[in-house]
């Protein structure tokens, strides 16, 4: 039985005061429950979110990590910065850090390595445009994207991996794939993925499904067989709609 994850990406949103305001509201969320719940929250308000979870099952990500320990990197935040803090999780690969800051397979692969020898677990997002849907080149994206992001990566690493499919077409535009689509992709990464390893890696490994997922479509979404959880934008900054999502 795979755990099911919803986890909520904030993105750019809520200042440290604001997020620490929300957590003390959904810190409860994580307790008497399979579902694990994770919020993905700004690097500022990490130390302070950590703090406010003290005691809560409620785990806690970064939207990003850098593949250095340190050095010359103006702007970026390292693997040891976000350990210190005692984060559980870190976002890679999201489709918004490759259009607009240039994040590619292979700093991805970086990343993801650089998660992994940290003890910090990596949700790598991969996903097709709409123009690649509509050409029939989606499934060769995304295998292309999985296998670089998982390339060098030990069978043993792969049970500390989640894997998120996030179709930008679907990202903050209201449009969901219909979750039998979703499905569909989603059993094709695990195809992938036991291409790549074995049987068992395949049918461990968690996966999750990212584009306006909402309380009135997350049921659906998280009953089809392959779906084991959900990565949110939007609703899960609000707090009723993150308690109904965790609650499925
Ligand atoms: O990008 C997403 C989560 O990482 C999805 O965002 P929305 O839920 O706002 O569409």
């Amino acid at each position: 039985m795979r755990k099911p994850i919803i986890a909520g990406n904030w993105k750019m949103n809520k200042t440290i005061s604001e997020g620490v305001d929300f957590v003390k509201q959904i810190k409860h969320l994580g307790d008497n429950t399979d579902v694990e719940v994770v919020v993905c929250v700004p690097f500022v308000s990490l130390e302070s979110i950590k703090k406010e979870l003290k005691g809560s099952n409620v785990k806690l990500g970064s939207q990003n990590i850098h593949w250095e320990e340190n050095g010359a990197y103006t702007g970026e935040i390292s693997p040891l910065m976000l350990k210190e803090i005692g984060i559980d999780y870190a976002i890679i690969g999201h489709s918004e850090r490759r259009q607009y800051f240039a994040e590619t397979d292979e700093t991805v692969n970086k990343k993801v390595k650089t998660s992994l020898d940290h003890g910090i677990n990596p949700i790598v997002c991969v996903g097709e445009t709409l123009e690649e849907r509509e050409n029939n080149t989606a499934k060769e994206k995304v295998k292309v994207q999985i296998t670089k992001a998982l390339e060098g990566i030990s069978e043993k690493e792969m049970s500390d991996i989640v894997l998120a499919y996030e179709p930008i077409w679907a990202i903050g535009t209201g449009k969901t794939a219909s979750s039998e689509d979703a499905n569909e992709m989603i059993a094709f990464i695990r195809d992938i993925v036991k291409e790549k390893y074995d049987e068992e890696i395949s049918e461990t490994v968690r996966i999750q499904y990212g584009g306006s997922v909402k309380p009135q479509n997350v049921t659906e979404i998280m009953n089809q067989p392959d779906i084991d959880g959900a990565l949110v934008g939007g609703a899960s900054l609000k707090k009723d709609d993150f308690t109904e999502l965790v609650r499925f």
